[in-house]
This record gives C-alpha cells, sequence and structure tokens, in this order.
C-alpha cells in the first residue's frame, strides 16, 4: 500500500492533501509519510527475522529531526559520518549505543564526542585514522570499539559519484590491506575490534554485486579468525536501490534473504545502514507553475523549486517522476520543467507529458531521500519547509527558512 495515492482526483499523502499543505505552508514544501518510513524500515528489521542483526539508518539520506525521531521510536540504529549528524540524532531522541560512526575524515572533535556519549563502533577507513582514533580513546581513557571499512573492489554498477566500492573510490582500505590493519587495530591498546564493515554504493538494483562484496568479506573474516582476531559482527553498509522510474530493485527481504544464505551459520550480528530505501519513496517535493513559456523549440514549465531545493537531477542527471497535484483532462503536452535558478543544469525533469496551467501543483516523487539535506542557498534562495504527515494531520517538522535567517549570519567589513 503506498502512502502517496489519488483521492477524488487530487494527490495526498495518507489522507492529507498535497493542495491543502501548499496552500496552508508555502511551495516548495517537501512532505514526508510518516507510515511509509515506518514501514520502509520495519521492512529490513523484519526481513533480517531473529537473526541477531540492529538496522542503522543512514542519517544522510534525510537528517530531520522527525524523521530520526520515528525511527528512533521504532528501535532503529542510527549510521552518522559527521558530529552533526551525531548530535542531530541525540536531539531525536535516538541511542548513542546504536549509532555507527562511517567517512574518511572523522575529526578530533568529532571522535571525542562519539566517545564520550558511548557510540556502538567507529568505522575506520585508513591507518591514520586508526591511531588518531587509539590516541583520542586513550587521553579519555576508554577503549573505542572499531570496524575496518574493507574496499571489496566490485563494481556496484550505479552511477559514478554514488559508488564507492571500487579500488580507484577514496572509501574503504583495499580488501588485500585490511587483513594488516586488523593486526594492527588488535595491538593497539585503545581499540577493541568488534566487527568488519562494507559499502559499496548507492542505488543498487541488483543483488550481484552485494552478494560479490560479501563473499569477499567472508573469505578475510576467515583469514581473521585464522589469526584469532574475533569479530562480533559484520555491517553490511546501505545502498539498497529504489523505483524511481522502472527500476526494479531487489525488495528488503529479497536482499536480506541473499546476505543470509551468504553467510549461513557463521554467527555474526548482522549491522545494516539503509538510507534512500527507508526515505527516498517516503517523501515528494510539492512545487507550484509559475509560468508556462512555449518557445519555438520547446515548451518549459517554470516552477518555484530549483536545483538548490533538489539538486539530484542536475548533480547526477537523476530521472524523477512529476506528477500533477490536480490532474486534468486534455491534450498533453512535452515540458521541460525548470526551476527559477540561473543555471542551465536547473530542471527537474526534462520532455515530460503533462496537462498544465499556470499556478498548477506538480509534486517531484521520491524526494524523500538526498533531496532536502542537499539543499542550499544558491541563488539567495530560502530553504523550504518540511512537513510530516500521519493520517489526517500534518506537522510542520522545519519551518520555511526566511530570508532574514539566511541573512543573519553574515556582515559587511567595518568602515
Ligand atoms: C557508509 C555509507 N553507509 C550507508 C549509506 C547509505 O546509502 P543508501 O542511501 O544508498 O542506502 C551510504 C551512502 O551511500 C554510505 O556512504
Ligand atoms: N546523494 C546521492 C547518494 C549519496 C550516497 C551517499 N554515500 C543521491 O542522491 O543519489
Amino acid at each position: 500500500m503506498d502512502h502517496f495515492n489519488y483521492q477524488d482526483g487530487v494527490l495526498c499523502a495518507e489522507d492529507v492533501s498535497l493542495e491543502s499543505l501548499a496552500q496552508a505552508h508555502g511551495t516548495p514544501l517537501y512532505v514526508y509519510s510518516r507510515a511509509t518510513l515506518e514501514r520502509h524500515w520495519k521492512a529490513f528489521d523484519d526481513a533480517l527475522g531473529n537473526h541477531p542483526h540492529l538496522v542503522c539508518y543512514a542519517v544522510k539520506a534525510n537528517s530531520s529531526l522527525a524523521v530520526l525521531n520515528v525511527l528512533a521510536r521504532l528501535g532503529a540504529g542510527f549510521d552518522i559520518v559527521s558530529g552533526g549528524e551525531l548530535e542531530r540524532v541525540l536531539r531525536a531522541g535516538g541511542d548513542p549505543g546504536r549509532v555507527v560512526f562511517s567517512g574518511v575524515g572523522k575529526q578530533v572533535g568529532e571522535m571525542r564526542r562519539a566517545l564520550e556519549v558511548g557510540i556502538r563502533c567507529f568505522n575506520v577507513e585508513s591507518v591514520a585514522e586508526l591511531e588518531r582514533l587509539n590516541r583520542e580513546a586513550g587521553a579519555l581513557g576508554m577503549i573505542a570499539p572499531v570496524s575496518i571499512r574493507v574496499n571489496p573492489d566490485v563494481d556496484a554498477g550505479t552511477h559514478p559519484y554514488i559508488s564507492t566500492g571500487l579500488k580507484e573510490n577514496k572509501f574503504g582500505v583495499d580488501v588485500e590491506d585490511a587483513l594488516d590493519l586488523y593486526r594492527q587495530a588488535a595491538a593497539l591498546p585503545h581499540l577493541k575490534v568488534a566487527g568488519l564493515d562494507c559499502h559499496i554504493g548507492s542505488q543498487l538494483t541488483s543483488l550481484e554485486p552485494f552478494v560479490d562484496a560479501l563473499r569477499r568479506v567472508i573469505l578475510l573474516t576467515r583469514a581473521l579468525q585464522a589469526e584469532g582476531i574475533q569479530l562480533e559482527h559484520l555491517d553490511l553498509g546501505g545502498g539498497l536501490g529504489i523505483r524511481y522510474q522502472n527500476e526494479t530493485p531487489p525488495s528488503p527481504r529479497d536482499y536480506a534473504q541473499a546476505m543470509l544464505a551468504e553467510l549461513k551459520d557463521t554467527g555474526y550480528e548482522i549491522l545494516l545502514e539503509p538510507g534512500r530505501a527507508i526515505a527516498g519513496n517516503a517523501g515528494v517535493l510539492v512545487t507550484r507553475v509559475e509560468y508556462l513559456k512555449p518557445t519555438r523549440h520547446k515548451d518549459f514549465a517554470i516552477v518555484d523549486a530549483a536545483m538548490n531545493d533538489l539538486i539530484r537531477p542536475a548533480l547526477y542527471d537523476a530521472w524523477m517522476d512529476i506528477l500533477p497535484v490536480r490532474p486534468r483532462s486534455a491534450e498533453s503536452r512535452e515540458y521541460d520543467v525548470v526551476g527559477p535558478v540561473c543555471e542551465t543544469g536547473d530542471f527537474l525533469g526534462k520532455g515530460r507529458s503533462l496537462v498544465l496551467e499556470q499556478g498548477d501543483l506538480l509534486a517531484v516523487r521520491s524526494a524523500g531521500a538526498y533531496g532536502y539535506v542537499m539543499s542550499s542557498n544558491y541563488n539567495t534562495r530560502a530553504r523550504a519547509a518540511e512537513v510530516m504527515v500521519e493520517g489526517e494531520k500534518a506537522h510542520v517538522i522545519t519551518r520555511r527558512e526566511t530570508l532574514e535567517d539566511l541573512l543573519a549570519r553574515e556582515t559587511v567589513l567595518p568602515e
């Protein structure tokens, strides 16, 4: 059951029409469905069944406090990549004992804070980071739990900008070097080897790369065992894709079953870090048509959302579905749906078949992940508001930024 549906001719999020939300809160407006978010997290949690596991939502996908809070209430873990994301998780009521910390550039202050609040594990990505973490944990008189993030050199078959598991990528350590790094970790006094981590990319739509990566990881766990290095968990990262257009990604259940089949009875606790698969299809971006601009070459629909609100089409040439909030019955035309920003790359969709009039509302689907979090103030555009719907209720979870908010941090030089 999808929670974004047409009811009485108007697109709704759960039981609230997007028209009424746009009326009440203006556009561009991000709208999320609580029920969808919950269903998606539970799909991963259920898929792993009785196998010991923790589903650590990747905060980067959508870090709004309300989103994190909804998931925290379900007992979610969280995958963070910065001190800022850690503070968000804490403020949203997340359990620091269920937080894993990923990322190639962890700073001293971020490590200290994470040690102080007692996170579950640091996913370490280099020798230099291992040494820094050992030093910082020592200074606090603590032992830091670590996984080494292994780069298994598999092609995730996704966009090159979001592929992370190839040798030439900055992420993780080569699988050939991992054993040595584990030996170093095991020998350092303020570290405790807790697990092994692997994440090969985002928006994966087939199981093969996941399975390939896991096989390489399992070989490594055997080598570690042979050396007496004990692991408690395997963190398989995130990356499961969603349907934007006509992709047919595996379901969380198929994915989990494929992983469990490889793991057989190895007994490790499984950690997952899904982001997009939980938040992506739990949100839409609502925008209003400001102008229709027919030219000799094509028709443009100029809308009030732009690349600063949703950069995925501009950055990755990503195709995202664009639906009329209240469909009209007339002959459709092909529109390039573009924003007001002064860049040719500022488009939300090209060649979309739509029936439009000035003032109409459109909804960009699958915008719940890597949407608002990647927004900017380019062209001095204030950030959109975010609303969470539950049933017939809608809550503003992030108020629209004002120009005053935006300018308040700046100053001109003194006379
Ligand atoms: C280490 C790590 N974990 C999890 C994720 C979440 O990925 P996705 O949103 O594709 O599930 C990412 C982003 O690709 C990541 O870099
Ligand atoms: N921002 C990317 C995903 C990045 C994944 C983070 N490692 C996207 O929108 O597809």
